[in-house]
């Protein structure tokens, strides 16, 4: 199997100041991922290290960069799953930890459990020798003038998308593995202890080797209604290329609950689709040793991969 990997930088309005970022962001973060499963790396490391690398980009609403909580503080959730035995891990409303993807994987290898949140996640964390961050380390100018711009809290469901975007990843390694990762701040003045989609199996992201990966963003609570990610894969199931099952499963989530949002989507032959009903979605992929990328409905760069590398700090 060729590998494959597709990461997003989440959907919303992606405005001129920060476009240069995100591209940028993605295309790193794609590269990074394509690295690893080129020389034979699983799709969980690929899916993990591309998050990884939005985690610590201050462009991203995930890890660094991280929108506010209704009290001025970071709260984070994050999920990470293997399609091969369907085995997940996530962690939710998690403070003081860089990168909260590290924390999902350890959930789904280290314990019996699949979701661990708030002071037991934080916790378990110490107990793993996960280092902590203060708070402010992960908090930017930005997201803090965005918080006190914005102190009361809104349910508009078009909110999130003055957001900094969540991050996620989807791959396929060369042994026909696929996996999902997902991680972010979640929507700016959320309650405390809110958990959103992203810590959810089945809206977040869903990883099965028998139909493909997707990871999601967009409003939270519309993509759990529909359970967003597990529906693409039904879509696939029932035969759908991975373009038509996102654009269905979008397009429900549209008509029964006003929600917006993004999704990207592998399939377990190596078919590919970013989407989003939102205005902008980030995204990037390498296959065959190409790079492409884009921010805007129908901008598409490509680039030999290799050539990417070589302009790019990966
Ligand atoms: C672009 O914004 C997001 O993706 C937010 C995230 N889905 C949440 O609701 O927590």
């Amino acid at each position: 199997m060729k590998p494959v990997i597709v990461v997003h930088g989440g959907a919303g309005r992606i405005f001129k100041d920060r476009e240069d970022g995100c591209r940028s962001g993605v295309t790193r973060a794609a590269l990074k991922g394509y690295g690893i499963l080129k020389h034979g790396g699983s799709a969980l490391d690929a899916v993990e290290e591309a998050v990884v690398v939005m985690e610590e980009d201050p462009h991203f609403n995930a890890g660094r960069g991280s929108v506010l909580n209704e009290k001025g503080e970071v709260e984070m959730d994050a999920i990470i799953m293997d399609g091969k035995n369907l085995a997940s891990g996530a962690v939710s409303a998690v403070k003081c930890i860089a990168n909260p993807i590290k924390l999902a994987r350890l959930v789904m290898e280290k314990t019996d459990h699949m979701l661990l949140t708030d002071q037991g996640a934080s916790a378990f964390a110490r107990g793993m020798g996960v280092p902590e961050v203060p708070g402010e380390k992960l908090i930017t100018e930005r997201s803090l003038e965005r918080w006190k711009k914005n102190l009361e809290a809104d349910s508009n469901p078009q909110q999130f998308q003055k957001d900094l975007g969540t991050v996620g990843a989807v791959a396929i390694d060369s042994a026909g593995n696929v996996a999902c990762a997902t991680s972010t701040g979640g929507l700016t003045n959320k309650r405390v202890g809110r958990v959103g989609d992203t810590a959810c199996i089945g809206s977040g992201g869903y990883a099965d080797n028998n139909v493909g990966a997707a990871s999601t963003t967009g409003h939270g609570e519309s993509i759990m209604k529909v359970v967003l990610a597990r529906l693409i894969l039904y879509h696939m199931e029932k035969g759908k290329s991975p373009g038509d099952a996102a654009d269905s499963a979008l397009d429900c989530m549209k008509t029964r609950v006003g929600g917006l949002g993004g999704v990207i989507v592998i399939s377990n032959s190596g078919d590919w689709a970013a989407r989003c009903s939102t205005q902008e979605m980030s995204w990037a992929t390498v296959k065959d040793d190409q790079l492409h990328y884009g921010i805007h409905a129908g901008e598409w760069h490509t680039q030999p991969a290799e050539e990417a590398i070589g302009s790019r700090r990966c």
